[in-house]
This record gives C-alpha cells, sequence and structure tokens, in this order.
C-alpha cells in the first residue's frame, strides 16, 4: 500500500490520479489532497477518499469547505496549504499536479519530508530546475515523471547508461494550430486555440502546446530530470502522439515507448516504478489500425517559443525563471482575451530581452524574479 499526496486534484491530471487511485484500492489511498477552487469537486472527492487534510486556493473556498464537509478532516488553504498536503507525514509519495511555478515550495517541502515525487508540473523543474534536482539527490529521493514524453524516456533508459546516450528525442504533436501558417495564427481565438488534436489537458498547457512552448518546456524538464545537455536534446514533430518519445543511443540504435494517448499510463507507472499494474481502463495500441505515423522536423521560425526555451536553457540562470512567468503571464493574457496569440511570444521575448540572468540563484532569488517578471507582463497588458 503506498500513501498518496496529490496537489492539482481538481484538474486533468489531478483527476487521472484519482481514477488510477480508485482502480487500485489494494495498491493505493490518498492521505491528502490539494486542489484549488473547485470546491464542489474537492467535496466529492473528500466523500470518496476520505483523506485526513485538505487545502483550498483561499479562506472563501476554505470555508465553504468546513461548512459542507461531511468527514473528520484538517482544512487549509493557500500556499501554506499546498506545502501541508505536500509533507503529510503519512505520505510516502507526493503526486504534484497543480499548474505553474506554485508547484515549487511544495515540492521542496515534500522533498525534505523524504517523500518521492510524481512530477506532472513541469513548470517546477523550469523555474528551479537546479534547486529541486539537487535537493532530491540529497534527500535520495526518486524524481519520477509523469509528464508523457519524459515517462517515455525514463522507460528507454531503464536498464542503460548515461554515458552511452547520445540523444533524447521528445515528439511534439504541433497541437491545436500545428496545419497553419503564421500569417493564419493572426486571427485565430482562444476557443480554437483550446482544441487540442490529441490530447484533453487543462487550458494552460493546451495552449503552450500551441505556441510550441509545452515543448520547450519539456526541452528543459528532460536537461534537468535526465541530466543531458541541450545540444543533445531534439524535438520532432509527431501529429498522432503514438510515439511518446525515443533514445538514441551510441550505436545509433533507437528506443522509443508506444501507446494510444492516454496519461493515466504514465501516472501510474510513475505510481508503481519500478513496477507495473494492469491498467484496464485504457485503450490497447493496434498498430494495424494506427496504419501510418509521420515525423518531420520543427521550423525554429515557424515555433519562436521552441527558440526562446532552447536559449534560455542554455543560458540558464533565473533565464528560464523569466521564460516561465513571462509564458504563464501572456497565456493568463491571451484566455483571459487581452492579448492576440501571436503576441504570447512577443511579450515573452520582451520579457528575456529585459532581463539581466543570474546564475545558480537560491530560492528566494528565484521567488523574487518570478514575482518581479509577473509584474513586467502584468504591466505591459494593461
Ligand atoms: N493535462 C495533461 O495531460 C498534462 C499536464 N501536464 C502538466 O501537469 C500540470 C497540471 O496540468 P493540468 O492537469 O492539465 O492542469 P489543470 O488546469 O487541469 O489543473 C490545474 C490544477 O491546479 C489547481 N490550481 C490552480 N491554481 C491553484 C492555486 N492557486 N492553488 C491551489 N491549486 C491551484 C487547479 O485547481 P482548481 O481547478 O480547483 O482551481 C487544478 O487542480 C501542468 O504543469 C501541466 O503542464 C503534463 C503533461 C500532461
Ligand atoms: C500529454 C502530454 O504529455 C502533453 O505535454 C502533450 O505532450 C502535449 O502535446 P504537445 O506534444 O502538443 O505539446
Ligand atoms: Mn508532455
Amino acid at each position: 500500500m503506498k500513501n498518496i499526496a496529490l496537489i492539482g486534484s481538481t484538474g486533468s491530471i489531478g483527476t487521472q490520479t484519482l481514477e488510477v487511485i480508485r482502480s487500485h484500492p489494494d495498491n493505493f489511498n490518498l492521505v491528502s489532497l490539494g486542489g484549488g477552487k473547485n470546491t464542489d469537486l474537492i467535496l466529492k472527492q473528500i466523500e470518496e477518499f476520505r483523506p485526513a487534510l485538505v487545502s483550498v486556493a483561499g479562506k472563501k473556498e476554505a470555508d465553504y469547505i468546513c461548512q459542507n464537509v461531511d468527514a473528520p478532516i484538517k482544512v487549509y488553504y493557500g500556499r501554506e496549504g499546498l506545502n501541508e498536503v505536500a509533507t503529510h507525514s503519512d505520505a510516502d509519495m507526493l503526486i504534484n499536479a497543480v499548474v505553474g511555478s506554485l508547484g515549487l515550495q511544495p515540492t521542496l517541502h515534500a522533498i525534505e519530508a523524504g517523500l518521492d515525487i510524481g512530477i506532472a508540473n513541469k513548470e517546477t523543474l523550469v523555474t528551479a530546475g537546479h534547486l529541486v534536482t539537487k535537493k532530491a539527490r540529497e534527500y535520495g529521493v526518486h524524481l519520477l515523471p509523469v509528464d508523457s514524453e519524459h515517462s517515455a524516456i525514463f522507460q528507454c533508459l531503464e536498464g542503460n547508461h548515461q554515458n552511452e546516450i547520445n540523444r533524447l528525442i521528445l515528439t511534439a504533436s504541433g497541437g491545436s494550430f500545428r496545419d497553419k501558417t503564421r500569417e493564419e495564427l493572426q486571427n485565430v481565438n482562444v476557443e480554437e486555440a483550446l482544441q487540442h488534436p490529441n490530447w484533453n489537458m487543462g487550458a494552460k498547457i493546451t495552449i503552450d502546446s500551441a505556441t510550441m512552448m509545452n515543448k520547450g518546456l519539456e526541452v528543459i524538464e528532460a536537461h534537468w530530470l535526465f541530466n543531458i545537455p541541450y545540444e543533445q536534446i531534439e524535438v520532432v514533430i509527431h501529429k498522432e502522439s503514438i510515439v511518446h518519445s525515443l533514445v538514441e543511443y551510441c550505436d545509433k540504435s533507437v528506443l522509443a515507448q508506444l501507446g494510444t494517448p492516454d496519461m493515466k499510463v504514465p501516472i501510474q507507472y510513475a505510481m508503481t516504478y519500478p513496477q507495473r499494474l494492469e491498467l484496464e481502463d485504457t485503450n490497447r495500441l493496434n498498430l494495424w489500425e494506427t496504419g501510418t505515423l509521420h515525423f518531420k522536423k520543427p521550423d525554429f521560425e515557424r515555433y519562436r517559443c521552441l527558440t526562446f526555451a532552447y536559449e534560455a536553457g542554455k543560458t540558464g540562470g533565473t533565464l528560464t525563471t523569466v521564460l516561465n512567468a513571462a509564458n504563464e503571464e501572456a497565456v493568463d493574457g491571451f484566455l483571459q482575451g487581452k492579448i492576440p496569440f501571436l503576441a504570447i511570444e512577443d511579450y515573452i521575448e520582451k520579457a528575456l530581452d529585459h532581463h539581466q540572468a543570474q546564475m545558480n540563484p537560491d530560492l528566494e532569488t528565484i521567488l523574487e524574479v518570478d514575482k518581479d517578471t509577473r509584474a513586467f507582463i502584468r504591466s505591459q497588458l494593461g
């Protein structure tokens, strides 16, 4: 029996994590749960999974839970609340499924509490990968990838040696606008941008897929998770999202992990590693039904966000914190209808140009740069 702490329980990854827990009652037990503003769903989750502790976005949501909950439970809120969930004394593992750099501090606290981390929340690694990986090494805890590409690479690396890796190759679907030219992107709207062709995900990551920033963030995530230089991390556009990623070794042998697109597979593997468990409720991959698979090289001028991410990653230090915070704010601006789709990349570029990178920043510096960058973008958005 593994005791799970979960933050981001009401989101796409969070609810799928709960599906995995629900389908294996003898293997997993939810001890603490963190959601945001979706209090009605949080109440249902409390009723079903009976965690000892819950956290919600703010005081208003906490009061609502206290007034309506029908179970003995401790109720917290805000950033402190997420830290409480992430460090519950009975937990063996934290699944971090919140969106944004908000996930950084609970992750660091959970590592200090000795918990393994199932990490879906890529922004945490982009904003402060050096701090997270260093702390995980110090405390001897596993950072287990949930992101589908990183889970694929993790699986392809099993039983092989780090010094034999030639390249990591991340697959990218191309997102909702993969067949559009830059010209055609000038008039796209939020509703169209939210139509991902293969995955049903939260709004922020779906926009990131459309700008290809998601792949940029994933390049940085791969750098930190697998300790591989940027020069050895590549991206290939693969519109079917069947091959989840690949590793090329020094003998040019290439290993790939495949499957129908279903996040429950990587979520469950992070939770059961190094074992595997049955996963009934997912489609089998029959390649004769899939037929043809497509692959093409990304055009770095078409996908400027991918270029920004490689540049920020290679420079390092606080520049990836700026990349992440500027992206979070610009995407939010787009989702709120304040800016057009193509302006997302313009705002990110402005923030990167405006910043003087500091190397090897501590947590305090990261938090300050994150805050300043958000303020910078918000002031531009008006
Ligand atoms: N969805 C996917 O298939 C994949 C997602 N990822 C990554 O996983 C992470 C989660 O993505 P996804 O599940 O799609 O996102 P969603 O938007 O679906 O969910 C986000 C979760 O974070 C919670 N949250 C947001 N703000 C706060 C806050 N201030 N305090 C507490 N909780 C908060 C939300 O709570 P509430 O809704 O209650 O307000 C919700 O539970 C992201 O980093 C994403 O990049 C990676 C690979 C695939
Ligand atoms: C499911 C998952 O891991 C997402 O990060 C997915 O990869 C998004 O698709 P894109 O390849 O379009 O970014
Ligand atoms: Mn991914």
